[in-house]
């Protein structure tokens, strides 16, 4: 089994980013960069990164209106990272651009084309935090009702908790790939995740990638860190 945990690097130093990832070559299967890195490293930090040789996942979550967010996947798909994100809550049409757009572009300049994945209810969110902001229901039936908007727009993948990964595979194609942060072992702290399981359990309700952070790149060794993680998910 191929290793499923992409590593959250999430700085705004580049030379930290790439330090670490060389580090991690190896003993992840991927390296996450977000909005905080790409704020001021830009495209040519995301070549940086790619160049070392592993998958790039760059987690963007693009959440606007869709003319807005098929502009900034045009800037996307040139980069061709493995992975991106948009925010299911965006919309059917704002999907449905998002994904026609890295498609096209990727064809257009002979890139591998990107997986686009809808971010359904983010792993920092309770049922409490979820009432506030005046959703009502469950978290499970509104992750499950952005998940089937995300299926209709044609998206690649859904990213979830690994509290809904299990309905989540049983509702959507088997194609969809399913991304799980909110992983932390059983020696790490929850910090401000709320939806939480250790990454065997994760990987045991059917998730397909693993998004770690903090546990890794927070530990005193972060490549003891990442192996312990690898050793007990058995890859
Ligand atoms: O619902 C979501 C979507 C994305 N994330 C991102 O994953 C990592 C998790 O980092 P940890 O340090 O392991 O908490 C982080 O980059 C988030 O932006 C998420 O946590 N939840």
């Amino acid at each position: 089994m191929p290793n499923p945990v992409y590593v959250a690097v999430d700085t705004t130093n580049i030379n930290q980013a790439v330090a670490l990832a060389t580090s991690l070559k190896g003993l992840v299967g991927g390296v996450k960069l977000g909005l905080e890195f790409f704020s001021v490293n830009g495209p040519a930090g995301i070549e940086a990164v790619a160049g070392l040789g592993m998958p790039v996942f760059l987690d963007l979550k693009l959440h606007d209106i869709p003319n807005t967010v098929a502009g900034a996947m045009k800037g996307v798909a040139r980069l061709a990272p493995r992975l991106t994100t948009i925010h299911a809550s965006g919309g059917l049409a704002m999907m449905k651009a998002a994904v026609d757009m890295a498609r096209e572009e990727a064809a257009r300049v002979g890139r591998p084309a990107t997986k686009v994945l809808a971010v359904t209810i983010l792993t920092s969110i309770d049922q409490a935090a979820m009432a506030a902001i005046g959703y009502g229901g469950t978290v499970l039936d509104q992750v499950k009702r952005l998940a089937d908007l995300a299926e209709q727009a044609g998206i690649d993948g859904l990213v979830c908790s690994p509290h809904e990964v299990a309905a989540l595979r049983a509702q959507v194609r088997k194609e969809t790939v399913l991304v799980v942060p909110g992983i932390r072992p059983t020696w790490a702290e929850a910090g401000d995740q709320k939806r939480i399981m250790t990454p065997s359990e994760a990987r045991a309700q059917g998730a397909d990638i693993l998004v770690i952070g903090r546990p890794i790149t927070g530990a005193a060794d972060p490549a003891a860190a990442a192996r312990r993680i690898a050793e007990e998910l058995g890859v």
